[in-house]
């Protein structure tokens, strides 16, 4: 499909134009307030947005991937993944604008035009007044002398993300608008499926080509980025498609569940884990399990963040119980223990296990991507699923993965082992929902 996919110079310079910009951060709460019963207007306001930023964050992301050091840009896969990356952009800033009556576009304005200058630089897709650009601090990043200091307003996020579009007719353009951006979307989101794969692949190349045994510390740092920005990307995107595409749900905002019931959640990711567990060592009943949890403690998240990291965790208590113990010795087997509790600011899950823990040494090993204990898995073999699903172990991804999802609502996880024998891991939830994306 993007086999022969070549960035053409006219490209490149539409990339480093737009990566020139700063990317906008959005919070959950911004998400909800938004997304609640929105309207085809709304919904063109949030495909506006998306038609804005989700360029300039994809590229931010190319020119990253082509400038990596250490040769890694030449490895195969990386060019792959860049491909993706500029063509989705490509399909992004070439998609048709829509045009509306007057009134309609009076409707959606949030702003005098009077008031704003356009730059002369900036490209067709910002030529709506309403929608100039600025930072996630609030202030944009003028003097950068690409005409975007010549804003003389500058449209704060809620603003240009929120419309106040009640008691409005919309013409069919804007639904089908909707409906064809929408599709635009989908289609890119699986395009980049195999994103952490091809990525992990690409590493894979280049310590071969390096005959590198670890990743160096700059590495790392640009995974973490580079993860980090793809899960914004994606919960933009499949937020968008949510709203567009999905009846309404009284407890969801898209993706978002406003009453995530964290009980509910940990115990299914409990028993996920439990049965791959089983599965992978042959067994009849893994090791038990033990939630402490009040049964009715929820709150805004997308409970499918959550699970990921939770079952993560749980693979690795599993197996590092099942492994000092052995197979064979499923009765014997000292429990897991989960502990939910709701702080002011947090919701913290602790996972305790008594699989042996790890050596101090190790410990700055855990959180490098491709780290991993499990033998079976020969990381060094070529991957060949199209994204994580569901192994025991063996990527050396769910740890510093985990990390990033926690992260990206302004939570984090950490870990604490005890040599000999056990680890306890930190999940440490913000229930305030109100801290924006980190964007790297
Ligand atoms: N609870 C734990 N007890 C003991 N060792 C652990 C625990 N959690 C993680 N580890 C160690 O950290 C390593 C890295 O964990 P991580 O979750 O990142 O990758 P993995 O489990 O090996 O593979 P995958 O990407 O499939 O999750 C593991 O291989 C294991 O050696």
């Amino acid at each position: 499909m993007s086999a022969g996919f070549r960035i053409t110079p006219a490209l490149w310079d539409k990339i480093h134009h737009f990566a020139s910009f700063p990317q906008t951060g959005v919070s959950l709460q911004q998400m909800v307030l938004f997304g609640q019963n929105p309207s085809q207007g709304t919904l063109l306001k949030a495909s506006q947005f998306l038609a804005e930023e989700l360029p300039v964050r994809l590229a931010h992301r190319v020119k990253e991937l082509d400038e990596l050091p250490h040769n890694l840009s030449d490895m195969p896969s990386i060019k792959k993944v860049k491909n993706w990356y500029a063509q989705s952009f490509e399909e992004l800033v070439s998609f048709p604008q829509v045009i509306l009556p007057t009134d309609i576009r009076q409707a959606l304005m949030v702003s005098r035009p009077e008031e704003v200058t356009l730059p002369e630089s900036k490209p067709n897709l910002f030529n709506d007044p309403y929608s100039s650009h600025t930072s996630h601090h609030g202030h944009s990043n003028g003097g950068n002398g690409n005409g975007f200091n010549k804003l003389k307003l500058r449209v704060p996020m809620e603003r240009r993300y929120y419309a106040n579009t009640n008691n409005v007719k919309w013409p069919p353009e804007v639904q089908d608008y909707n409906k064809r951006f929408t599709k635009l979307l989908e289609h890119i989101k699986s395009r980049h499926d195999p994103t952490v794969t091809t990525v992990a692949q690409g590493v894979l190349e280049w310590k071969r080509s390096q005959n590198a045994k670890h990743i160096g510390l700059d590495m790392q740092a640009w995974l973490d980025r580079f993860y980090l920005s793809r899960i914004g990307i994606r919960f933009l995107i499949g937020q968008h498609v949510a709203l567009n595409t999905q009846q309404a749900h009284a407890d969801y905002v898209g993706i978002i569940c406003t009453k995530a019931n964290v009980h509910d959640i940990v115990q299914e990711a409990i028993e996920n884990a439990r049965f791959v567990c089983e599965e992978h060592y042959a067994m009849f009943k893994g090791p038990p399990v033990q939630l402490i949890c009040p049964k009715d403690l929820s709150f805004p998240y997308v409970p499918g963040h959550l699970s990921h990291i939770c079952f993560e965790l749980l693979k690795n208590s599993l197996r590092a119980v099942v492994e000092r113990y052995g197979a064979d010795q499923e009765d014997n087997f000292p429990p897991i223990k989960v502990v939910v509790v709701e702080g002011k600011e947090d919701i913290t899950i602790k996972i305790s296990d008594e699989g042996g823990g790890i050596p101090r040494s190790a410990i700055p090993l855990i959180w490098t991507y491709m780290y991993t204990t499990m033998e079976s898995k020969a990381i060094d073999k070529d991957f060949q699923t199209n994204d994580f699903k569901a192994p025991m172990a063996g990527f050396g991804y769910g740890l510093p993965l985990s990390r990033l999802y926690a992260r990206y609502f302004g939570g984090d996880l950490r870990l604490i082992a005890m040599d000999g024998f056990g680890t306890d891991v930190y999940i440490h939830l913000n229930r305030l929902s109100s801290s924006r994306e980190p964007l790297p």
